[in-house]
């Protein structure tokens, strides 16, 4: 890869949805100036901007545009769902769209803005070839009970369906199924509980980024795993910390939808970059 050091600085912006934060960086024109490195470094909420995902806009042949993402521990990641809808957002804003196609690791995936201002985006299929995760609870010696359900959305979840989710130390077992040897790519962690019909609330430990306020994908995730253990139907409402997304899983895909915001926009000083 080669880095740009403009004599002006990398443009960037920052955004949230439900408080899960982004830098994004449009690398459509230029030379991509993204490695770990500068990941970790941008990630650092003391010295960098902070962020829990970093996601690069490219050019795409084959949508609109192509999306990449990094986990504020530099490692990447195959699905970012808030981060789908936030930069969407923005880029039917440029484009004076109000629906469109990108593209990431899982493929083409396809954004709406509704009517009502919320950002919509269809995830794809959820991968569930491994639905029912070979280790119990119980083996894993976590204070928990009940069996995890592993669901892909492009990128890897566990979720788990306890009583009370805000009795869950998720600063301590998270990290641990994290990095669970049954994950060889690590995972996401998810606890939810059914709160009323069609109605979940879900806590989440991310792969890479630690407890965040929202995680798109894994709040797909959890939906599916809720229908597929007959908990709800295919549309529910899930509470996580920074607010609620509705999920509705079709024929199509799982589409998840909710708001987005941009913060600021700014500049990485050449010193900055020069050092990471
Ligand atoms: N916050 C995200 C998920 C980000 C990626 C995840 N930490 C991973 O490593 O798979 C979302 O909104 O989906």
């Amino acid at each position: 890869m080669t880095r740009t050091l403009a004599p002006d600085g990398l443009p960037f912006m920052k955004m949230h949805g439900l408080g899960n934060d982004f830098v994004v960086i449009d690398a459509r024109e230029g030379d991509d100036p993204v490695t770990p490195a500068l990941a970790r470094a941008l990630g650092d909420r003391h010295r960098g901007v902070g962020f829990d995902q970093l996601a690069v806009i490219r050019p795409s042949d084959r949508a609109d545009f192509a999306l990449e993402f990094w986990n504020s521990d530099g490692s990447r990641a195959g699905a970012c769902g808030n981060a789908t809808r936030c930069v969407s957002d923005w880029m039917m804003g440029q484009l004076g769209l109000d629906r469109l196609s990108l593209v990431t690791e899982r493929g083409v995936l396809r954004a709406v803005r509704r009517g009502d201002g919320l950002v919509s985006v269809n995830m794809g299929a959820p991968i569930l070839e491994a639905a029912q995760i070979p280790v119990a609870a119980d083996p894993m010696h976590l204070p928990l009970e009940g069996d995890p359900v592993a669901v892909g959305m492009g990128n890897p979840h566990c979720i788990f369906f306890v009583p009370d989710v805000e009795a869950v130390d998720i600063e301590t077992i998270g990290p641990r199924i994290e990095h669970d040897p049954i994950f060889p790519e690590r995972t996401n962690v998810e606890f939810a509980a059914l709160t009323g019909p069609d109605r979940l609330r879900m806590r989440v430990w991310e792969r890479g980024a630690g407890i965040t306020l929202a995680c798109g994908s894994g709040t797909c995730a959890t939906a599916v795993a809720a229908h597929l253990k007959g908990l709800t139907g295919r549309h529910v409402l899930v509470d996580v910390d920074g607010g609620q997304l509705e999920i509705d899983w079709r024929e199509d895909g799982v589409w998840m939808t909710g708001p987005t915001a941009l913060v600021f926009e700014a500049r990485l000083s050449p010193a900055f970059l020069a050092a990471s």
